[in-house]
């Protein structure tokens, strides 16, 4: 039995001001965003109306909610509209008989934002970029990332905000613990930094999991993007890799009635995310190559781009074409092949689809 998660986002344009902040941090005068909030949770059978729909209803009940929050002043909807207290206004309301498992997100700038987990725990998190040259030196010869080359990096730090610390006080300290790290990153070679002679995303997380730690030890994950495409993941223990693939696709929904908008063939340019697991190879400092990965997909992915995927889901016997049914039918498949395959992403559109992983 899979484990099958079904996700929303919504964006709503507001203004606040942050009160607690001291002034003249920017964040205590009156500033607006562009709020992107997300939901994941798992639709019960039976909870949307038709089956195969529960991205398009869920991703209703998300812009139902957040509508209330939507070219509004935040300060007359919460005391202090940090960015934890507005996902935890948003998990209050958003509540749903049928809906297992809900997790909230709130995004105040591509670069910050907080998560709730699946317990209720904040986790407060900031993205930097960084300009790096690097090579991978024991890869086999001829392959391409043996040459100098770089990368606009990207580093995802989550940490948890449950001691009782306001969210804008775990923000500022992980402001100051990444901002060394800046200095010794940005526009540099990698492999000429201690401990980064073979800077792997994978590696290059953990590195980084060392450095942050000590400064930040409620740290709950470092995310390292290589590309937009692809990254590591490290959470203190386990290493995840992951390969985003596009797949442009026509679908009808079966089992919607034929008066229903989604009855209709149209299409949309997915999102599939491929998620291993495992160890990393002594010698490479991978768990597996994002170009392997990509290679040994290929079969499965040809059968999806350019496709009608209704005419997909009949021929593998699948209840419809629904991201949900889809990415299952990808999990299993895909596993044949890439054995450390645990989870699978496939959004329709930016943040809205279903997340399958194994049990
Ligand atoms: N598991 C890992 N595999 C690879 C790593 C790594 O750090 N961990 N690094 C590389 C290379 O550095 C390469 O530059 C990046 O990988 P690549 O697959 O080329 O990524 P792209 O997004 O450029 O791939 P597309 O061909 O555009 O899909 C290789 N592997």
């Amino acid at each position: 039995m899979l484990n099958i998660h079904h996700c929303a986002q919504a964006g709503f344009e507001a203004a606040r001001q942050l009160l607690g902040r001291p002034a003249p941090h920017p964040q205590a005068r009156l500033h607006g965003h562009s709020f992107v909030s997300r939901l994941r949770a798992h639709a019960a059978p039976g909870w949307a109306l038709c089956p195969g729909t529960e991205v398009e209803q869920l991703q209703q009940h998300l812009e139902a909610v957040t509508a209330a929050l939507d070219h509004r002043l935040l300060n007359d909807c919460l005391p202090e509209p940090d960015d934890a207290a507005l996902a935890r206004w948003l998990q209050q309301r958003l509540h749903h008989d049928g809906l297992q498992g809900a997790q909230v997100g709130l995004q105040s700038t591509p670069r910050s934002g907080c998560t709730l987990d699946a317990g209720g725990g904040a986790h407060i998190w900031r993205r930097y970029r960084f300009e790096a040259a690097h090579q991978l030196p024991r890869v086999p010869a001829g392959h391409k990332c043996g040459r100098m080359h770089g990368h606009g990096f990207e580093a995802l730090l989550h940490v948890r905000a449950d001691g009782g610390e306001a969210a804008t006080g775990v923000a500022d300290a992980i402001e100051r613990a990444w901002a060394p790290l800046q200095q010794r990153l940005h526009r540099q070679c990698l492999n000429d930094i201690p401990g980064l002679e073979n800077p792997t995303s994978e590696v290059l997380s953990a590195w980084l999991w060392q450095q942050l730690v000590p400064a930040l030890p409620a740290l709950s994950r470092v995310t390292v993007y290589e590309t937009a495409s692809c990254g590591a993941r490290y959470d203190g223990q386990r290493y995840r890799i992951w390969k985003d693939l596009t797949l442009d696709s026509a679908r009808r929904l079966r089992q919607a009635p034929a008066e229903h908008p989604l009855a209709a063939l149209y299409g949309h340019t997915y999102t599939l995310r491929l998620h291993l697991g495992g160890e990393l190879d002594a010698v490479q400092g991978w768990t597996l190559d994002f170009g392997d990965v990509k290679r040994l997909f290929d079969p499965i992915f040809k059968a999806l781009d350019h496709q009608p995927l209704h005419e997909l889901a009949e021929r593998a016997a699948l209840p419809d074409c629904d991201c949900a049914s889809l990415a299952g039918w990808i999990l299993q498949q895909g596993r044949r092949e890439l054995a450390a395959l645990e989870r699978v992403d496939l959004y329709q559109t930016p943040g809205c689809g279903a997340q399958v992983r194994l049990p």
